[in-house]
């Protein structure tokens, strides 16, 4: 037995995180960069007293909401490339159970994340304790038990020294690429206060290795062989290709032998918009040009992706009877999917491996591949330049609102700015190594589709979760993570009400962000797929008691928390807003108000959606009838 050092449960967490290091080719950097509180009187005494006492490096951050904090967490760490994490304290209760939607979002896109909840007493002394839920059944049963489903890894903590044990394993957890998620440690709030005499060498400097996984011969030669019986294969960016930071890889391997180039949300920038093969985001956001490839494709290389519906077109975006897919992901699971060849492994390696098998090789693209970009770029400009008339406009989300309804949203709305418009404004007027963030509503679909990336990961989508009030808390993060960058929040009226309550903890530690606010008073994405599924348009728009389309001062209530606010209607005034919102220091807000139905819409994408089977409304009965038709064709699993 070593020297012991006698110190409560929370603080030595704190002196523990302060002595984890990644190491990913190499490069050695500390792994817990910080941590976000929302202290309570369950964490306070604890996990605060230990952070007074003596943080350490970590930089800590006062959040204002569980769930914002814990998004602004991922988003960190998402934009690290998985290498470095915050870690996140919340208190018990209703502090816990605000981290649950958090959790699971970073389940869903597999982001390692530190949560840290409070639990109730262990020595139960005082029980119920405030915030306490009495289960009749069962007093082992606290807030935090919902958190299970949702963590890559769970405990709870009732003694000081079950804390090292629990603490190794939550960072293997943390820093292994397959199995990456959140791993949640409950302490209860007496426990995070008591002492123990911890071995010193539980807090000597640890180095976790993210070692990049080989392909195995077999997978390589079997992988190759694959390909070169390909005609039309098609390179399939997911996240996976992002964290293995394979760009040079996928451009050599793509220019080599005329494989086109499309990508998912999470894969999007991993390859920049101007490499000639790159064809745009693929699936139901999809290009025309992407999704054009896909079905002609006879083999799919799908790599580090979950084919997610997004992806596959509820399974229906390739030729199921002639196409093959080869999987290369470090997740086992996500390979053995469509019934691929499995390669488990990381992308970068694999690549370069099979690059060096296929000397001789060529697709049957050719110029098929630059025909395809070319049409696509040109619908592009068309989407720049949508212009609203007053009569006889068709708006891209067709047959569902009149020119009535049109003309009520602009006079209400004070305004003739089309979504595709506004959004390929703002793409021009970025600078290029700015980074975009969003993730739910109908701006994901204009952003996989019209936002062209001309550097490297600067696209930042989370569509695993697809989590509205992301897109705020999720800038803060990425500022964090990129201190230099200016960060682009895109975001949608709906989520911006659903939660941006990190916006003022962004403005308090002049941290900046941008937040680009559109407006269309309404949940635009769900009212498009109500309607395009035979119901009417409700409970998605945003009218008043009185039927009245609302019309809210957003800018307005950004100034109030001090950031600088623009109003901004036209492409014109959106670039200039951007300009001089460059020149701030402090956050700033811009305000767009834009028409429903103008969002981008199209190019084959299919969604499977549960569609009323039996109904008293003619086209819900024919959108069931189009859905049960649209299935025969699709892939059954
Ligand atoms: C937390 C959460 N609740 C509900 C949803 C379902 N949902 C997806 S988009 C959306 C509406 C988004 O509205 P807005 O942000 O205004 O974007 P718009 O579609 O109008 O562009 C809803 C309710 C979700 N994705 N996340
Ligand atoms: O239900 C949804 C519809 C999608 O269009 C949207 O982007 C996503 O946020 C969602 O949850
Ligand atoms: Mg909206």
């Amino acid at each position: 037995m070593g020297q012991t050092i006698r110190l409560t449960t929370a603080q030595a967490l704190i002196k523990f995180l302060n002595q984890q290091y990644i190491s990913v080719d190499g490069v050695e950097t500390p792994f817990v960069e910080g941590i976000f509180t929302v202290f309570g009187h369950g964490n306070v005494l604890g996990i605060g007293q230990a952070l007074e006492q003596d943080p350490g490096h970590l930089k800590v951050f006062q959040g204002k909401n569980e769930q914002g904090m814990a998004h602004a967490a991922i988003a960190y760490s998402k934009e690290k490339l998985r290498r470095s994490i915050y870690a996140v304290t919340a208190s018990s209760g209703p502090g816990s159970a605000n981290l649950v939607t958090a959790a699971a979002t970073a389940l869903a896109n597999n982001l390692p994340v530190l949560l840290l909840p409070a639990d109730t007493f262990a020595t139960r002394q005082p029980d119920p304790v405030l915030q306490q839920f009495e289960q009749e059944h069962s007093f082992a049963i606290t807030t935090n038990d919902a958190l299970k489903p949702v963590s890559r890894y769970w405990d709870r903590i009732t003694r000081p020294e079950q804390l090292m044990s629990s603490l190794l394993r939550a960072f293997e957890v943390l820093t292994d690429p397959a199995r990456s998620g959140p791993a949640t440690i409950c302490i209860c709030q007496d426990t995070e206060g008591e002492a123990f005499d911890y071995d010193e060498g539980f807090f000597r400097k640890r180095v976790h290795y993210m070692d990049r996984m080989q392909p195995s011969e077999r997978e390589l030669d079997a992988a190759a062989e694959l390909i070169r019986a390909s005609k039309k294969p098609l390179l399939l960016v997911g996240g996976g290709a992002k964290y293995s930071d394979a760009r040079e890889e996928l451009i050599a391997f793509s220019q080599q032998y005329d494989i086109p180039l499309v990508e998912t949300h999470a894969g999007k920038s991993t390859v920049e918009y101007t490499f000639a093969n790159h064809l745009g985001g693929t699936g139901i956001l999809g290009t025309s040009a992407a999704n054009a490839a896909a079905r002609e494709a006879d083999l799919i290389i799908g790599i580090g992706t979950r084919y997610t519906d997004f992806t596959t077109s509820s399974k229906t975006a390739f030729d199921f009877d002639k196409t093959r897919f080869l999987n290369i992901n470090v997740s086992r699971m996500q390979t053995y999917k469509l019934e691929g060849m499995p390669v488990v492994a990381d992308a970068k390696l694999t690549i370069a491996a099979l690059h060096e098998r296929l000397n001789g090789y060529k697709t049957e693209f050719g110029s098929r591949i630059s025909e395809l970009k070319s049409a696509w770029d040109a619908e592009r400009d068309r989407l720049g330049s949508v212009t609203f008339k007053r009569s006889g406009f068709d708006p891209e989300v067709k047959h569902q609102f009149s020119q009535e309804i049109l003309n009520e949203y602009a006079d209400a709305l004070g305004t003739e700015f089309a979504q595709t418009a506004a959004l390929i404004a703002i793409n021009e007027a970025v600078d290029k190594d700015s980074i975009v963030v969003s993730s739910a509503g109908s701006l994901p679909g204009d952003l996989q589709r019209l936002w062209n990336a001309e550097v490297p990961n600067t696209y930042h989508l989370e569509y695993g979760y697809s989590c509205m009030g992301y897109e705020v808390s999720g800038a803060l993060g990425i500022r964090l993570a990129k201190p230099s960058s200016e960060v682009y929040s895109i975001v949608g009226d709906g989520s911006f009400l659903m939660l941006h309550s990190e916006l003022v903890t962004a403005i308090q530690t002049g941290n900046k962000i941008n937040i680009m606010l559109f407006d269309n008073s309404g949940f635009g994405c769900i009212n498009n797929l109500q309607m395009e599924n035979g119901s009417g348009s409700f409970h998605c728009e945003f009218r008043n008691h009185e039927g009245a389309v609302m019309n809210i001062d957003y800018a307005k209530v950004a100034e109030g928390y001090g950031a600088k606010v623009y109003r901004a209607n036209t492409a014109e005034e959106v670039k200039a807003a951007i300009e001089d919102a460059k020149k701030q220091t402090v956050s700033t807000l811009i305000e767009m108000k834009v028409l429903p139905k103008t969002m981008s819409d199209g190019y084959d994408g299919w969604w499977n959606v549960g569609v009323a089977e039996v109904s008293e409304s003619e086209s819900v009965r024919q959108a069931y009838e189009r859905r049960a038709k649209k299935l025969e064709s699709a892939k059954k699993y």
